[in-house]
């Protein structure tokens, strides 16, 4: 190499380094971390004990509310600003698209309503709020009694053996429901083996993706539990198109039967019936799968924490309980089935559901990654960086909640200006925003308040051991909350 290129090699080098620190010195400031780990040493372990916030909260004392770390192999611009929150959600598809983890992507699949874009994802999650989420979709659906079936069936279960470990049955209910919802399967031991399967496939969504012949790794496991629920999905598939080709349409007569039939009104038959949208098998599987994922340990982590909170709050528990009791007394008849206007009567109930909701949700904030360069407030966010939006620290932030870390479900009751406050978009929001707005918010609240509603009117509870949350890799109990529960018609 002559001296020639030499200099022309420190020439390009300092260019580069220049062009390099002005990029860098436009990002919201922060720091990288070691080198390779970056701050995620020091973030997961923040996030394994029951005060994750320091993590957050030590940084946005430094640098600000955005600020820049350095996690997970990747420099992310971190947000506990409202403002810059509300901001990425509503960008979608535009500045800023969502990013989940590699071994997350492989386990959906591409048509998955959570990694779908564009207006194939518009018109998939209209259709998924509108045919199964909706209020008017769950009254449609007699949906209702069948939740209050599910959870009565299940507690109904826990006389025989009152050790129960709340997230266990929780998830029973949510699985089952959700499978109803999809495919109209009943429980059952078809339902069960499938459960065992997705359990594996869930596990690996933190694990690190090795090559999935090594069947012994968390995600090889996951490989291949993920083929056996594409399997048992794309039978389900094969004979609903069977029982379309050869029985009746809806509302169809049956040849030789003058009874009417009614053609289920599932999930799976909204995308077989899809117009201009001729889904494959192989589509469908992602699609139905990407809903169990989105519902089942989101609703059923809640309805254990916020337990977990009634029984640490007992002046809490005692006032949910004298609502529910008095829902109950109005319906006179012991075994009646909750209704739509019982669930809109229980004001406490949901107060106590946006508290545990604020303090303490699964979903903490949402990754994205820029599409272009994003400008916010004299800091420029580089094409492709990758953007983390803390709800939970937007949510536990003493400007906007008085008392911010203390579980207080009366502070919801305020209708006042504050009242307002407390529950504006922009502060609030557990379930996202924009285009990618959770269609199951008001699934997930109906069913955690018919949960509640017969655990507190039928039972009372004593932890059977001591159980605390953890944050990491999403918030839940350690334990699964076990409880040991009796009888409240036994007191
Ligand atoms: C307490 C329970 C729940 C919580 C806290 C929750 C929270 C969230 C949040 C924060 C998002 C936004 C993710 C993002 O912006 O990237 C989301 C998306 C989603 N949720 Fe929920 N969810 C819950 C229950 C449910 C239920 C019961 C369903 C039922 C189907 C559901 C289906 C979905 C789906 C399909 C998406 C993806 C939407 C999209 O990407 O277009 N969720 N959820």
């Amino acid at each position: 190499m002559g001296p020639l290129h030499v200099l022309l090699f420190v020439v390009a080098a300092v260019v580069f380094w220049y062009w390099r620190r002005r990029r860098m010195g436009r990002l919201p400031p922060g720091s990288q971390g070691l080198p390779l780990l970056g701050e995620s040493l020091r973030m997961v372990a923040a996030y394994k004990t029951e005060d994750p916030e320091t993590f957050i909260d030590e940084r946005v004392r430094r640098y600000g509310r955005v600020f820049t770390s350095h996690v997970f192999g990747e420099r992310t611009v971190f947000s506990a600003d409202q403002e810059f929150n509300r901001m990425v959600l509503f960008e979608e598809d535009r500045a800023v698209e969502a990013s989940y983890p590699s071994s997350i992507t492989t386990m959906l699949g591409e048509s998955s309503l959570l990694l779908m874009r564009g207006a194939r994802h518009k018109r998939m999650h209209a259709l998924t709020l509108t045919r199964l989420t909706s209020p008017t979709a769950i009254r449609d659906a007699a949906l209702l009694p069948h939740i209050d079936r599910l959870v009565r069936q299940t507690l109904g279960s826990w006389t025989a053996s009152p050790r129960v470990v709340l997230l266990t049955q929780a998830k029973k209910i949510t699985f089952d429901l959700t499978v109803k919802q999809l495919v109209s399967l009943n429980p059952g031991e078809w339902t069960e083996a499938l459960r065992r399967e997705y359990h594996l496939v869930i596990d690996s969504f933190f694990s690190i993706p090795f090559p999935s012949f090594l069947s012994f790794t968390t995600y090889g496991r996951a490989v291949q539990a993920r083929k056996k629920v594409e399997v048992a999905l794309k039978e389900v598939i094969r004979r609903r198109k069977q029982e379309r080709a050869t029985a009746p349409g809806e509302d169809e007569p049956i040849a030789g039967n003058k009874e009417r039939t009614k053609r289920k009104k599932d999930m799976l038959e909204e995308l077989l019936e899809l117009e201009g949208e001729a889904m494959t098998d192989e589509a469908i599987v992602d699609f139905l799968l990407s809903l169990l994922v989105a519902g089942y340990e989101t609703t059923s982590t809640i309805m254990t924490i916020a337990v977990k909170f009634l029984t640490d709050n007992p002046d809490v528990l005692t006032e949910l309980r004298k609502e529910q009791e008095g829902i109950r007394a109005r319906k006179k008849d012991e075994g009646k089935a909750l209704d739509w206007s019982d669930y809109k009567s229980m004001p406490f109930t949901q107060c106590v559901i946006n508290e545990t909701l604020r303090i303490a949700n699964i979903v903490g904030g949402v990754f994205r990654r820029a599409k272009s360069d994003i400008h916010y407030k004299g800091y420029i966010i580089p094409k492709g960086c990758k953007i983390f939006t803390s709800f939970r620290a937007v949510h536990l932030d003493h400007e906007f909640y008085e008392d911010a870390r203390t579980f207080n479900p009366w502070r919801w009751q305020k209708n006042d200006k504050a009242g307002e406050k407390i529950g504006g978009a922009n502060i609030y929001s557990p379930f996202g925003g924009g285009a990618r707005l959770c269609p199951g918010y008001e699934l997930a609240r109906v069913i955690i308040s018919v949960f509640l509603h017969y655990l507190v009117t039928q039972f009372s509870w004593e932890e059977a051991e001591k159980d605390r949350l953890t944050f990491f890799p999403t918030t839940r109990t350690v334990k699964g909350y076990p409880i040991i529960v009796k009888s409240r018609c036994e007191n």
